[in-house]
């Protein structure tokens, strides 16, 4: 692993940091925020996943996360949205599929199998280094995430509720197997069969068993992608059938832009926090 920067924040470090990753084949960078600790303690550690078109610079410079992630003493760990290089498939004027459009899936058509794994990188590879490079409790690991990252989080959670104790997201796509802005995406990387898309959906894993003790969701009533993309109202049906404990807060006037999720954060780090205690 190289370290690409660090600077103290908050009486923490923001780093970032490149490594060689196995299950992308391509060079991946993350940011990690820790908070001041003591020498050997171990701390909760939260995964953010952000959406279409970022890195892991995005939420770093606008998501306003460090104050409260040092007052929880939470790691805030932000990765990239994709794989990315010279040798990776891409569609460079595509915003919604390639770089900066991983969806959280693990690919399984070729050409691009062989390097769109964002599932078992965040879920598997990534943890696994942060756990020797980081003072990371393994047992206190929460996820959330904005747009595409809320779908991953919630995805990742309800696939995953031994791992991870708590989940939230801003904005989430609940319902990708239905939204234009997914689907195209979900052909490319997992094929024409609609029924590999539902193991990438939250809506459809709840409808399929899946669950998770609870969730918040922040979502913006001004939001551009609200009615074609996001649609909070399947995800609050799902969870009512399922007996998901939701709480979905809509927010007036608030759009889709970090200026709606720095908003929220502390909100979002507080719910966290309760639910990673020792
Ligand atoms: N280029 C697009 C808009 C892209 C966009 O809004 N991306 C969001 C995430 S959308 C869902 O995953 C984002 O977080 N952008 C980065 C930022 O710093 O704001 C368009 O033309 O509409």
């Amino acid at each position: 692993m190289d370290v690409i920067s660090t600077a103290k924040a908050h009486g923490g470090v923001q780093g970032v940091y490149r490594h060689r990753s196995r299950t992308t084949d391509c060079d991946m960078t993350f940011a990690v925020f820790v908070p001041e600790h003591q020498p050997g303690e171990k701390l909760a550690v939260l995964t953010y996943l952000s959406g279409l078109t970022c890195t892991h610079q995005n939420v770093m410079d606008k998501g306003e996360f460090r104050r409260a992630a040092a007052k929880h003493r939470l790691i805030i760990v932000t990765p990239d949205t994709s794989p990315r290089g010279a040798d990776v498939p891409d569609e460079p004027d595509n915003w919604q599929f390639g770089s900066g459009a991983g969806f959280y899936v693990d690919a399984t058509e070729a050409p691009y199998n062989a390097n769109y794994r964002m599932y078992s990188y965040i879920t598997d590879e990534l943890p696994a280094l942060l756990a020797v490079n980081f003072p990371v409790a393994t047992t206190r690991q929460g996820i959330f995430g904005h747009s595409m990252g809320g779908h991953g989080a919630m995805t990742i959670a309800l696939k995953n509720p031994d791992i991870y104790r708590s989940c939230s997201a801003f904005a989430p796509i609940v319902h990708p197997a239905r939204a234009d802005w997914s689907r195209p995406a979900f052909e490319k990387y997992l094929g024409a069969d609609a029924k590999a898309w539902r193991d990438y959906d939250t809506c459809l894993l709840i409808e399929d068993g899946k669950r998770f003790p609870g969730f918040l969701v922040d979502q913006g009533t001004d939001d551009q992608f609200l009615e074609n993309g996001l649609r909070p109202e399947l995800l609050k049906a799902a969870c009512e059938t399922a007996r998901i404990p939701l709480t979905l807060n809509m927010r007036e006037g608030y759009d889709h832009s970090y200026n709606f999720i720095s908003t929220f954060m502390d909100d979002h780090l507080a719910w966290h926090a309760k639910r990673l205690k020792p």
